[in-house]
């Protein structure tokens, strides 16, 4: 009989690597079994995710075919809890929310013959307020909103997965060069590239030796960010990287950075970089209207972007993190205060008032005068933050996509909840030109020629781009009108 001989494998979990024999005929239950043991977890204990990756981040799946391995190169095995997404979870209200709305509706049939008679009226409006109640309780235990503190920061990361795990990215000329421009395409990249990029724009843009950044602090603080952003299908690290990446491409084909101070470019950099962090994908109206701890921890006024910032300097202040650690009091002073503001401009709903003072100081500006740099900063991110439509139609478009599929699942909480349902976010009433064409007409382009009066670079082909994706969304939204 031939010899069965087994294939070794070497997993490493947290620090410690151990090894284990797959003989041919083994099932994948017996892997999941080896699996569970290796993380001492009871097999009983179903709400658990493995990722198994290669040493070079490569994910591969936890099967009986798994190629052996050597100590030196263990696949790295990590373990995570499954928490119900706010897909899942909105689907759980749906479904416990349907015999209820039955009820309501079959009551509502028999209350109709009577339908003037006040009592009737109140006591059904109360029985729904009741239901409505029960249920928003229900959301919110399932929601927990998130406490400012510093348990609130998810992980921080540790100096082994950076070091050890991640491989060097060392990026082509052409990247390096690709990357300065406004039309950078950001689907190529994963989460851990998209780091280094953001590495790479400090390093760059002399940032790391002017204010003595410790790499591994960079490293970290950047990773942690990623870490804290959530899988929305909008706001997660991937818009995080594109509102830097935009704000850095307009440094560039402005050339700003040979006329405002360092710190203009850290607090710009680090703005965008925490601007949306542990965003929970519904927005501030819900977080209003829904009563939400974050609205009530910052009883109403810009919940969302106040928490960003929380959460940004939470990270920023662990020791394992602090990018700022070498800053004067005075330079840490100026750049946390210009950060809130930046981050804090970001709440569309002040858009008005940024727009009407910057196009004071627009007229009579000075490189010199803090103020007016400060004001050009908020521009600045401004528009990174809302610039999809500046990159071309076929790396734009799916992020309109992300945007929409976000609002959706909001309108249908929202609707589920008896909250107000925007009409820009309800599925029943947005098409996809409709919602562009009005934001690009009225918010995005009378803000990047407002930015233009200063940076006149933005004419060259950043505006233009924004005309022309105007341009495709009218043509759309007039075919889709002509009857058929
Ligand atoms: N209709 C569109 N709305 C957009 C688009 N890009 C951005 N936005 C809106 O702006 C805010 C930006 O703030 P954020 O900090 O939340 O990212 C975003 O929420 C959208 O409401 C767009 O292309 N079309
Ligand atoms: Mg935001
Ligand atoms: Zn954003």
């Amino acid at each position: 009989m031939a010899k069965v001989s087994p294939t070794r494998i070497h997993v490493k979990l947290d620090d410690k690597t151990e090894a284990f024999e797959l003989y041919p005929g083994s099932s994948n239950d017996d892997v999941r079994a080896i699996l569970y043991s290796l993380a001492s977890l009871s097999l009983d204990d179903k709400d658990v995710v493995f990722k198994l990756t290669k040493p070079d981040g490569t994910v591969v799946p936890p099967s009986p075919l798994l190629p052996g391995n050597t100590e030196k190169d263990p696949y790295v095995l990590s373990v995570k809890r499954a928490t119900a997404s706010p897909k899942d979870t909105n689907a759980q209200i749906a479904s416990k929310l349907a015999p209820l709305e039955l009820k309501l509706n079959d009551i509502a049939k028999q209350l109709e013959p009577l339908r003037d008679i006040s009592a009737f009226r109140e006591q059904l409006v109360s029985f729904q307020k009741r239901v409505e109640v029960a249920e928003k309780n229900l959301t919110m235990s399932q929601f927990p909103a998130t406490k400012v503190t510093s348990k609130t920061i998810k992980r921080i990361s540790k100096i082994d997965p950076i070091f050890t795990h991640q491989p060097k990215y060392v990026f082509t000329d052409e990247t390096v060069a690709y990357l300065k421009q406004p039309s950078f395409n950001n689907w190529q990249w994963e989460e851990n590239e998209m780091v280094a990029l953001i590495e790479h724009m400090f390093s760059e843009l002399g940032l790391i030796e002017r204010f003595k950044i410790e790499l591994p602090l960079l490293k970290r603080f950047l990773h942690t960010v990623k870490d804290n952003y959530n899988n929305n299908p909008f706001h997660n690290f991937r818009h995080c990287f594109c509102v830097t990446q935009m704000f850095y491409g307009i440094v560039n084909v402005t050339k700003i950075m040979d006329k405002v101070e360092p710190i203009d470019l850290l607090i710009g950099l680090v703005a965008c970089i925490i601007h949306d962090i542990d965003h929970p994908g519904f927005n501030n109206a819900y977080q209003v209207n829904a009563r939400t701890e974050l609205a009530t921890v910052y009883n109403d006024q810009s919940p969302l972007e106040n928490h960003h910032c929380a959460v940004g300097f939470t990270i920023i202040r662990n020791k394992d993190c602090n990018i700022f650690k070498n800053l004067t009091d005075k330079e840490y002073d100026a750049a946390r205060k210009g950060i809130v503001r930046c981050v804090l401009s970001t709440d569309l709903t002040k858009h008005g008032d940024i727009m009407a003072k910057f196009k004071v100081v627009a007229d009579n500006f000075s490189f010199t005068d803090p103020e007016h740099r400060m004001q050009l900063l908020v521009m600045m991110v401004k528009c990174a933050d809302i610039s999809n439509e500046a990159r071309p139609a076929d790396v734009a478009e799916p992020w309109l996509d992300c945007l929409l599929e976000e609002y959706f699942a909001q309108s249908d909480r929202e609707k589920a909840e008896g909250l107000p349902v925007a009409p820009f976010m309800d599925r029943d009433k947005v098409t996809k030109p409709g919602a562009q064409v009005g934001f690009i007409q009225f918010v995005m382009i009378p803000l990047f020629e407002h930015l233009a009066r200063v940076l006149p670079q933005l004419e060259g082909d950043v505006i233009p781009q924004i005309r022309k994706s105007l341009a495709y969304y009218q043509e759309l939204q007039q075919k889709m009108q002509k009857p058929m």
